[in-house]
């Protein structure tokens, strides 16, 4: 009977389940959403027990719709929205809340360690220190959650990001990756190792901590009152790092852009632990007894924007709208959006820069916004491209994400960065990832050879815009953002 390879693939709104097999065609997919929780501006958190469900049933509609056995599954790869912190406890009934990685409710205190330990942790950990990594959010928890320290440290306490929170409840293992564990900004990238100092300064006790394991190895088997069969769950890496694998950019060099609810744009850089003063330095996945490096942007938000334009102002109906309204227009007349909505990542990092629209005059309209939020998503991509070419070459952009399907961003994208823009084949390149990260643990694939000849391109976008114009475009955006900057603070706002 043929065997496939079950990949999860746990996002910041949706949970989805894909099966694929050796040639990596997609045979079933699951996808629900779940709720958003914002109790206070700018906190955002989701519900342990709601991403669980969502998850469950994404596994059970994709393997419905493959049509196969659950005992046809060879293994299970893992992947992750990133730096969402959990705590549960060891029956694995969650104890708070889930603090998504864009929530700022740690903003402040992270400033004040910023400015004395802001070197010791760039150069332990690779991260630009901000509320958006686990460690100042887990300490949060500890300090604010009734009774929960005493409890830590009475050892009944687990702490994990959401791919520790689902092997956890598939197999009643405790365990992280590597990639995982470079985000949390509690450990060491050089030493491999949770770091003494780290934590001591956020105060955790490390009995909370899972252990830190290769990308690619099996942690545990699924308990079988979950699926019916016992399945080794054997791949687990954050989403970036997993799209990273999917791309199967597996050489120094070789960048992937991923555009969803934010961005994130990651090269690998091979054995090197490459420091930039505002890009991350980050564990790209552990396997085979090595692991591999990354520089990585992290954009906020992107896709969120576009959603803004749905659900917050309403302007569009969906999405794909923003295409057909860019293109009325021959240039963005002047209009630029700056979407700060929750500060600004890399290569910014202002925790206090708030959302801007500039330019308007009595003959904006809805056109204009559409336009100005793709291209923004562009240009945001370009501040960290050129700040990753001061240390890597860069030849091409291989992209992925929901974001993608804008064919008039992507010709955008190549034409601001000057360089060719590639969408690969398969777009699902997250879980993709995962899945190869699982199926070369057990031997389902053998090489990355094997999954290097597995990528094709779709489609390459060239870019054709003369210089003056995009630099004058350029120019304009830099403008834009300066006035962005600092804005909650300037209102007083947390
Ligand atoms: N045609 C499109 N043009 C622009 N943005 C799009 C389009 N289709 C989807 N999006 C955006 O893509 C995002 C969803 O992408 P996805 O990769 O599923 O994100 P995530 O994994 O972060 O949830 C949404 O924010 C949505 O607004
Ligand atoms: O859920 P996504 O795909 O937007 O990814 C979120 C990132 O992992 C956050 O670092």
């Amino acid at each position: 009977m043929d065997k496939f390879i079950l990949s999860l693939d746990e996002g910041t709104t949706s949970a989805r389940a894909i099966i694929f097999d050796r040639e990596s065609n997609v045979h079933g997919v699951g996808q629900y959403e779940f709720p958003q929780h914002y109790p206070k501006p700018g906190w955002v958190e989701h519900n342990p027990e709601e991403i669980w469900e969502a998850q469950l049933r994404a596994i059970k509609t994709a393997i419905d719709r493959a049509k196969i056995e659950p005992s046809q599954i060879a293994g299970i790869g893992i992947t992750n929205q990133r730096e969402t912190t959990l705590v549960w406890d060891r029956e694995g009934k969650p104890l708070y809340n889930a603090i998504v990685w864009q929530c700022r409710r740690t903003a402040e205190m992270v400033e004040e360690i910023k400015r004395e330990y802001g070197a010791m942790i760039k150069k332990k950990t690779g991260l630009v220190p901000d509320a958006y990594f686990s460690a100042s959010k887990l300490k949060w928890l500890l300090d604010n959650v009734p009774g929960l320290r005493g409890k830590a440290e009475r050892g009944e306490v687990l702490f994990g990001t959401v791919d520790t929170f689902l092997i956890y409840r598939l197999t009643g293992k405790h365990v992280t990756d590597y990639s995982n564990a470079s985000r949390t900004m509690l450990f060491n990238i050089r030493k491999l190792e949770w770091d003494g100092e780290l934590l001591e300064l956020f105060d955790i006790p490390e009995s909370v901590l899972p252990e830190v394991r290769e990308s690619s190895e099996v942690y545990g088997y699924t308990k079988r009152e979950i699926l019916g069969a016992e399945i080794p769950v054997s791949g687990d890496a954050g989403d970036q790092q997993a799209a990273l694998f999917g791309q199967a950019a597996f050489e120094t060099g070789m960048v992937k852009a991923t555009y969803g609810t934010g961005s994130f744009i990651l090269a690998n850089t091979g054995k090197m632990v490459r420091y930039s003063e505002n890009l991350l330095t980050t564990i790209a996945w552990g396997l085979r007894g090595r692991v591999s490096y990354a520089l990585e942007g992290s954009v906020f938000v992107t896709g969120a924007a576009v959603q803004w334009l749905r659900d917050g102002i309403k302007i569009i109906q969906h999405a794909s709208e923003t295409e057909e309204l860019a293109t009325k227009l021959e240039s963005n007349e002047g209009v630029y959006f700056v979407p700060a909505f929750v500060g600004l990542g890399a290569p910014y990092w202002d925790q206090f820069a708030r959302g801007l629209i500039i330019g308007i005059t009595r003959g904006t309209g809805r056109e204009h916004l559409a336009r100005a939020t793709l291209e923004a998503i562009a240009y945001l991509t370009r501040d960290v491209v050129e700040e990753m070419e001061k240390l890597v070459q860069i030849k091409d952009l291989r992209v992925d994400g929901g974001v993608t399907a804008n064919d008039f961003l992507m010709q955008f994208q190549a034409d601001i960065l000057n360089r060719k823009v590639i969408r690969p084949v398969v777009k699902e390149t997250t879980a993709l990832g995962a899945a190869y990260l699982a199926g070369l643990a057990i031997g389902y694939w053998e090489s990355l050879e094997e999954i290097k000849d597995l990528w094709k391109a779709e489609k390459v976008f060239e870019p054709r815009m003369d210089e003056e114009t995009r630099e004058r475009l350029y120019r304009g955006w830099k403008e834009a953002v300066k006035r962005a900057m600092g804005w909650a603070r300037v209102v007083g706002a947390k």
